[in-house]
């Protein structure tokens, strides 16, 4: 049996951030918030004390701010190389799935379900199977710096109890669902709830294991997880629906992803008028439910959703892999539907949310090529999706997503490589040598000449940076990743 009696708590160092900080304005999704000569403090709870903005010195904030004498220093390199942005919140990823990253052929979701998917997550009845999986899902998320995310686990309950105890130790911010899906005639009868009752009770240990490990929740929580309306009965929906309302938790699951699984919902629940539709009547469209997908939404589903304030988890990758569609993000966006972002593995192939952010570019074009240039997203705006849309989907807006007094460190700090001059007093033979022979150095994917502007350097960033480029990832203040 997975199970842990520590409990989360952790005492950090307080420490001041110097140098150039990066982040979307709180209600600004179109342009970023660029401060070079910054200083942040954080407290021993990890959480944001003081914001300074041009500070030349390290020794006049040490004097404004008594509490951080003895404090430690963490700076970014002085040529505009470097700078801190929040990390990344990933609203829908599968851990389960993590080893199937790339492996989709050409299948569509709901045969991509039968033949990888369903038999990948069976195999995590074996808890050392999830330690594996779980273990390795966990630090490669945070090594893209993803410091919050909203798991899917499996049916089981000691791996997905594992999988809690994994984050916790971790340090990663986790919402951990166990994955309920009780209907015989969708579910294969290798992996399947025995009844809705079973979903419920099972459901209910993997919350009590969680209340165990983290009693205020501070770092990881419990998510009620019906995985989508085909899976379940209209009595697990029910009983989920009443328990989210019993306990407050989050909930997740997907909606309208694929054109046959909408097909297929109305023929499950003919008695409602749409897929959002069958959630609403079940008491799931809340503020706190997420919605992955929502490709195929009609306007009355999706002003259904914004009314109930329920918040939808955008996945261009595992879309755009699964020939799922594109999801018409600027049009949610103007309806006032709040979005994240997420990877979706192993729908989606990687689990970078940097990746999600180049693929909501990319896709958004898609989208502009038949709706119109104003669906074209823009880099900043994907970054704003990234990480104060994503706080906003998943309930922690004023905890994370952004750097201001009173928010937790939640953080990466960003490397790229500078190109060296080759200046002028090279022979020209000797010149063509560096270039051949010596080649870039090994500081990431992203080169910088140094003469771009910051809006510049983190277009470069999204476009051709992976996480080479991460060098450090910090939750509530504790340090829980470094590139060495
Ligand atoms: O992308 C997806 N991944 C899944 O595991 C899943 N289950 C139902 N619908 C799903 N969609």
């Amino acid at each position: 049996m997975a199970t842990s009696s520590r409990k989360y708590k952790v005492v950090n160092t307080p420490t001041i951030y110097f140098g150039t900080f990066i982040h979307s304005p709180r209600d600004e999704a179109s342009k970023l918030d660029v401060c070079e000569e910054g200083a942040i403090g954080v407290n021993s709870d990890g959480v944001i004390d003081f914001v300074e903005r041009d500070v030349k010195d390290i020794d006049s904030i040490v004097d404004k701010y008594p509490s951080f004498k003895n404090a430690e220093i963490v700076q970014t390199r002085p040529e505009g190389t470097q700078f801190f942005f929040p990390g990344f919140i990933d609203t829908h990823i599968h851990a389960p799935q993590y080893p199937n990253a790339g492996v989709f052929g050409s299948s569509t979701l709901l045969d991509w379900l039968n033949k990888y998917t369903f038999p990948r997550e069976a195999s995590l009845s074996s808890l050392s199977v999830a330690r594996t999986i779980y273990s390795r899902c966990v630090a490669r998320t945070l090594s893209h710096g993803t410091t919050t995310a909203a798991y899917y686990a499996t049916i089981h309950v000691p791996a997905t109890n594992l999988l809690a105890d994994i984050c916790s130790a971790a340090g990663q911010r986790a919402f951990v669902g166990r994955v309920c899906m009780d209907h015989k005639d969708i579910n294969p009868d290798f992996y399947c709830d025995e009844s809705a009752d079973e979903s419920i009770a099972n459901t209910c240990l993997c919350i009590d294991h969680i209340k165990k490990i983290d009693p205020n929740y501070e770092l990881v929580s419990p998510i009620i997880t019906p995985r989508f309306a085909p899976s379940c009965t209209a009595e697990a929906l029910e009983k989920l629906g009443k328990l989210a309302k019993e306990t407050g938790l989050p909930c997740q699951t997907h909606i309208s992803e694929n054109r046959n699984e909408v097909q297929l919902v109305k023929q499950l629940f003919p008695e409602h008028d749409s897929y959002a539709e069958v959630y609403d009547a079940f008491g799931l469209l809340t503020p706190k439910m997420i919605l992955g997908h929502a490709i195929y939404l009609s306007k009355k589903e999706m002003e259904l959703i914004k009314s109930r304030d329920a918040k939808i988890s955008h996945c261009p990758v595992s879309n755009s892999a699964l020939t799922s569609g594109g999801a018409k993000v600027r049009w949610l966006m103007n309806g006032g539907v709040t979005v994240g972002l997420g990877t979706d593995v192993s729908g989606g192939y990687s689990p970078s949310i940097l990746e999600a952010v180049r693929a909501t570019t990319l896709v958004s074009r898609h989208v502009a090529l038949s709706d119109g240039d104003e669906c074209k997203l823009s880099v900043e705006e994907s970054l704003y999706l990234a990480t104060r849309g994503g706080a906003k989907v998943v309930g922690l807006e004023n905890k994370i997503g952004g750097f201001e007094v009173g928010m937790e460190w939640d953080a990466q700090l960003i490397g790229l490589e500078l190109v060296e001059t080759t200046g002028d007093d090279f022979a020209e033979e000797e010149v063509v040598d560096k270039v051949v022979f010596e080649g870039p150095k090994s500081a990431g994917p992203v080169d910088v000449f140094g003469w771009e502007t910051w809006d510049d350097k983190v277009a470069k960033w999204v476009y051709n940076g992976d996480d080479r480029n991460t060098l450090g990832v910090w939750v509530k203040g504790r340090k829980v990743w470094s590139r060495t």
